[in-house]
């Protein structure tokens, strides 16, 4: 099942709120520069530190819905109240030119895109316990209770899923997880 995704191969990483994906992406696009991670558009505010374009591209929700309506997205869903969506051209362009492509989206996008991209290699994150999960979010700091919540109900959800994912990692130990992950990547040292 978890064979190692090919160069120009997509893959998508999902998991909970708070589980450590931004994180452990971070970690790997700077140890593996071949690796293109795509720019999400979201109708939700920017956080402290978060600039447009760089982190996402921040759209009202009237311009979401126009991208929406012209087909501009590769799979969309909305999470805690707000829209999210993968600009689909630029992902396009990086797969034929044969560059692998990270998306790291929330459950229902990934379905989306297992169906529109049944090539995909899909990994759920899983956190090593729940309660660890919520003291993440928390310590993170950079949510209100209200989104908290949101999340963590979302959370429950998402952690049903399992079977769904052709690789389930636990990130338990930040090192040994992103460890695992170039594993199942199938990220050699020099990548
Ligand atoms: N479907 C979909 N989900 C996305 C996209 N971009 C981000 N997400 C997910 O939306 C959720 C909320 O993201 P964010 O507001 O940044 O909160 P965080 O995950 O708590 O840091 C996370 O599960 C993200 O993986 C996207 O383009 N499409
Ligand atoms: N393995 C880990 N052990 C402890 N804390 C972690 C680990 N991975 C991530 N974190 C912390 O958990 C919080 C949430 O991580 P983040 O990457 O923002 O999650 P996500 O992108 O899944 O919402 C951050 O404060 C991060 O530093």
């Amino acid at each position: 099942m978890d064979s190692p995704p090919s160069s120009g191969r997509l893959t998508v990483i999902t998991g909970p709120s708070g589980v450590g994906k931004g994180t452990l992406v971070a970690l790997l696009l700077q140890r593996h520069p071949a690796l293109w991670l795509s720019v999400s558009a979201t109708t939700r505010s920017p956080r402290p530190g978060e600039s447009d374009g760089q982190h996402y591209v921040f759209l009202t929700r009237p311009d979401f819905e126009a991208r929406v309506a012209g087909g501009g997205f590769l799979e969309w869903a909305e999470f805690a109240g707000h829209l999210y969506g993968t600009p689909r051209a630029p992902v396009e362009a990086q797969l034929v030119l044969g560059r692998p492509v990270l998306l790291e989206i929330e459950l229902e996008g990934a379905r989306q895109v297992r169906r529109t991209f049944p090539a995909a290699f899909q990994v759920l994150i899983k956190p090593p316990s729940f309660e660890e999960l919520e003291r993440r979010i928390r310590g993170r700091g950079t949510d209100s209770e209200e989104a908290i919540q949101r999340r963590l109900a979302r959370a429950r959800e998402e952690l049903t899923a399992e079977a769904e994912f052709d690789a389930v990692l636990v990130n338990a130990d930040l090192d040994m997880a992103l460890q695992e992950l170039e594993r199942l990547l199938g990220l050699a040292d020099a990548d």
